[in-house]
């Protein structure tokens, strides 16, 4: 019976390296489910690691065969086995960090579970653990597993896992089906934590089905409010603070299959990951490029929606839709993503006006947050980031700011919290203090929070990442306006700010010239042709900071260096940030001695992130230096790859690019995000699976294979120059 069983599964069709719900899915259990031999094979694979009495059938080692090898798996016995073994740390991982034997038997398939092979080492376990942890999730008692899924080249594996399940362990839509999910905000500093929405008044029929939901589901404890007109009014968003909650984005209409009425339904969006639970600024855009090579294109296209429902109902494109950051931004880049969106929807009906919506919101933004006071800063003509605000921002892990505060607290004699409470509301005035935060906030509408860079100067500092980006702006605009709009754009009512009136028309020759001027004041202001690199510019002390940041390739990315410039930033500049891992945040003498008193910031060296290698790939291929572009992406690609391997999966929110064995251990500010995981990961980090998935579309066939066999890059180099290739 069992030869009979045994060889109709065989037969059975399934792709061994099938999505999870495909292959522990319905049909998988359908199959299982016929098999009469599951108690056997449990106490087999159990009594060969425990220790425990042999099975009176004689149970031998398999042989490896040339035919592609399955196992036959009780769930829940093996996974307790097996991390009672292997993850000597107890933290539901295995990793290189644990000390267990590193063999485990599994019974096989062919045999019905009687013969046993060995899994080995760190990475087939953890592929192991990984497995049965979604095993379990699908419900299943006992499965077929194949080899190819415990052994599979590691840069495929996280390929694919990207691919299948971590966007989708990251999507959110807001409305009735998840709002109790996507609700929850990991960074909610109260102590009733409930999920709540914030309505803009221009969008009665949100507050309207919000309403509806919060009375149908009353265990959900849905609290719906309005927000102001005013919503970015600093003190009625630091009186916010003590009701936070989300902010309604984007929906559309449709009709429920099942009952045929018409219903709202929120748009979907990728978060970040970790305790970023929201739709974020540049974190989007960065994901986009991934999204769009995975053939994702409905949820980035939905992302820029939900950046024009923002710039309609907000003023800005949020730093992420939470009460608390409605007085800030992010990095600017709609005008890019909503671009390579309608590159892949051109020919889909509605593209053009999809493009249309997009452009004149990224024009109203242009005018309205980044070429108006203050921001703009009217001397140089340069911008600067420099949000509104009052008080301590709410959102930081509670110890952030202690260090600051503590002797504010002393000198009133008061608590630390009485002291936070009084500050923020106005009854203790510290204009030094107020600085601080004014700068503070500046950092983190940046992006870049935290960062010697940025601490105590941001809000006075024309950075080059930001200039970069609006001359990129300015270039697409132009550009949209001359190739998609007859080089006359209408401007209706709702885009129009101040001065301009409904019906005006923008032509491209506008846009050009606001470019060149930006390119004129970078230059003058910018860069410094001795040191080959662009610099921040202090627009108080007039001078450039003179700090090296990995923001100086920006102005590749967006194109406003010339070629002469790059050529130059690549001889000069490029090799102050190649680290092991790809490119540091910072350069090591721009940041200076760190130490109890001067702690770690995360956008420092030794970090890397992800957007910092994405955009010097672009910029680097843009100016025709591919082999750079090759070379950093498989620095980049290596490290994820070798944490991946070793550390039952992980992929992370940043990685220190200096530490080739354990990149992902960073302890700065917050930590790091996407590590806290048990048995199997399944969101990665947003921005870090795009680098990934757009790195891999960088490299050729050769290096890829190098990365799969785990080759660092100084190997692959010395055998290719070895092979004269
Ligand atoms: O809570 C602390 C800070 O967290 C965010 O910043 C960091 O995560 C973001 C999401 O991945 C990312 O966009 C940003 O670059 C990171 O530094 C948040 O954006 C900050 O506003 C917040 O204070
Ligand atoms: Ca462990």
């Amino acid at each position: 019976m069992g030869s009979r069983l045994q060889r109709s599964s065989t037969n059975e069709h399934r792709d061994p390296l099938a999505a999870a719900h495909i292959y522990y899915g319905d049909s998988h259990k359908k199959a299982s489910r016929v098999r009469t031999w599951s108690t056997q094979v449990g106490s087999a694979a159990t009594t060969t690691n425990t220790g425990a009495k042999l099975p009176t059938r004689r149970s031998s080692h398999d042989e490896q065969t040339l035919q592609p090898r399955r196992f036959l798996v009780d769930v829940n016995k093996t996974l307790t086995s097996l991390l009672s073994r292997e993850d000597t740390d107890g933290n539901c991982q295995i990793t290189i960090d644990d000390d267990g034997p590193k063999v485990f038997s599994l019974g096989t398939a062919a045999s019905n579970g009687i013969n046993k092979a060995d899994i080995r080492g760190t990475y087939m376990l953890s592929n192991l653990l990984q497995e049965l942890t979604l095993a379990q999730d699908y419900g299943r008692n006992v499965i077929y597993l194949d080899e190819a899924r415990l052994n599979e080249n590691p840069v495929n594996r996280l390929e694919r896992l990207i691919r299948d399940h971590f966007w989708d362990g990251l999507t959110r839509r807001i409305d009735g089906s998840n709002i109790a999910k996507v609700g929850r905000d990991p960074k909610d500093w109260t102590s009733d934590p409930r999920p709540r929405i914030y309505v803009p008044r221009g969008a009665p029929e949100q507050y309207d089905y919000y309403t509806r939901i919060a009375k149908e589901s009353p265990d959900m404890r849905l609290d719906v409010q309005w927000l102001n007109e005013e919503c970015d009014d600093p003190a009625y968003v630091r009186d916010l603070n003590a009701a936070p909650g989300l902010l309604a984005v984007a929906m559309e209409e449709y009709v429920d299959p099942k009952t045929g009425n018409t219903d709202l339904r929120g748009l979907p969006f990728v978060v970040p990951g970790g305790r970023f639970n929201e739709l974020y600024g540049w974190d989007s855009y960065m994901e986009s490029l991934g999204l769009l090579i995975n053939g994702r294109v409905d949820l980035v296209k939905s992302m820029v929606q939900h950046f024009c429902f923002c710039i309609k109902h907000y003023g800005k494109i949020l730093n992420a839709n939470r009460t608390y950051y409605l007085c800030r931004t992010q990095p600017p880049f709609l005008s890019d993503m909503a671009l390579r969106v309608y590159d892949r929807i051109k020919f889909e009906p509605g593209a053009l006006d999809f493009l249309r919506q997009a452009i004149l919101a990224a024009i109203k933004e242009y005018h309205n947050i980044w070429m108006s006071e203050p921001r703009y800063d009217p001397e140089s003509g340069l911008t600067r980031y420099r949000p509104g605000g009052i008080g301590v921002p709410p959102e930081t892990e509670a110890s952030h700011f202690v260090h600051v505060l503590d002797p504010y607290a002393k000198k009133h004699g008061m608590t630390f919290e009485s002291f936070v409470q009084a500050y923020n509301s106005g009854e203790i005035k510290e204009p030094v203090l107020d600085d601080y935060f004014l700068h503070d906030r500046a950092v983190r509408e940046s992006g870049h929070d935290t960062s010697y860079r940025l601490e105590r100067i941001a809000a006075s500092l024309a950075t080059v990442d930001l200039n970069a980006l609006l001359y990129k702006y300015e270039q697409d605009i132009a550009r949209t306006i001359r190739g998609h709009f007859g080089d006359s754009l209408v401007i209706p009512a709702e885009f129009c700010t101040k001065g301009q009136v409904p019906g005006h028309v923008e032509s491209s020759a506008v846009w050009d010239r606001r470019s060149k001027r930006r390119r004129a004041l970078m230059d003058k202001y910018m860069w410094d042709e001795e040191q080959g690199m662009y610099f921040d510019y202090n627009t108080v002390t007039k001078k450039h900071t003179g700090y090296e940041s990995a923001t100086t390739f920006w102005p590749m990315w967006s194109g406003v260096a010339t070629p002469r410039q790059a050529a130059i930033l690549v001889a000069k500049a490029l090799p102050k940030f190649e680290a092991f891992g790809g490119l540091v945040s910072g350069t090591e003498k721009s940041r200076g001695p760190v130490g109890l008193e001067r702690p770690n910031r995360q956008w420092d060296y030794p970090f890397g992130w992800a957007p910092q290698q994405i955009l010097a790939w672009v910029g680097l291929q843009r100016y025709g230096y591919e082999a750079e572009a090759q070379r950093l992406a498989y620095r980049w690609i290596y490290m994820i790859c070798k944490a991946f391997v070793d550390f039952n999966g992980v992929v992370v929110e940043k990685y220190d690019v200096t530490r080739p064995i354990d990149p992902h251990k960073v302890e700065a500010e917050y930590g790091n995000q996407g590590s806290d995981f048990k048995g199997v990961p399944r969101e990665g980090f947003g921005w870090v699976n795009a680098s990934y998935i757009y790195g891999l579309t960088l490299i050729n066939a050769h290096q890829k294979r190098a990365l799969g066999a785990l080759t660092t890059y100084d190997t692959f180099l010395k055998a290719t120059e070895a092979l004269g290739l």
